[in-house]
């Protein structure tokens, strides 16, 4: 409990500033009531599996993710602009935040939802805690402030459900399904 609403304070402060520095009321956007998730992640990585993925390219569907990883054993791989994968080393006493694909749909494309797997490095257990803030509870549609003639809005307003079933049943796990919700004015 006590790191559930730990992990849920911290969510609220990155969001709001991640709002206010894109000129978003943070008080306006009802974070405090975005639901949210919680996964414990255990690879039983043994001598056969190394060399071969543990997790999968994806994107988070969520809004933003902060996950504690290993503090021993490395695998988590980030991909950079440039397509390569980059690999996130073990740091002790710290979390790792990144953005998912609601990020993305309600910022109106200026945040980046990132792609990242992991990889079995070593023949041992690895465990990491995942926790997600999913996104506002109902639609998510970006805040009028992101949305004028010079940013036409690019994603239809979706709900985090929805979105999950799209991303299930299409089997596009790395970001690919917002392809789906794009508006006739999607632009690169
Ligand atoms: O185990 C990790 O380091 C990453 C897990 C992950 O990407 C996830 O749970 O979405
Ligand atoms: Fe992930």
């Amino acid at each position: 409990m006590r790191y559930a609403e730990a992990v849920h304070e911290l969510f609220m402060r990155i969001g709001k500033k991640l709002a206010e520095s894109l000129g978003v009321k943070s008080e306006s956007i009802g974070i405090e009531n975005w639901p949210c998730q919680f996964r414990i992640n255990k690879y039983n990585f043994t001598p056969q599996s190394v060399g071969s993925p543990g997790v999968q390219t994806h994107t988070d569907s969520g809004f933003l993710t902060i996950l504690q990883d290993d503090e021993g054993v490395g695998g988590l791989e980030v991909m950079n602009k440039s397509g390569e994968f980059i690999p996130v080393e073990p740091w002790p006493d710290t979390l790792l935040v990144n953005l998912g694909d609601m990020a993305t749909v309600w910022s109106n494309g200026r945040l980046r939802n990132v792609k990242h797997r992991v990889q079995c490095k070593e023949a041992k257990i690895r465990v990491s805690i995942a926790s997600f803030l999913l996104g506002p509870r109902e639609t998510v549609e970006p805040p009028p402030e992101l949305v004028d003639d010079d940013h036409p809005r690019w994603y239809v307003p979706t709900t985090y459900e929805d979105y999950r079933k799209m991303r299930f049943s299409t089997k596009l796990q790395a970001g690919e399904a917002l392809a789906l919700l794009h508006t006739p004015t999607f632009d690169k």
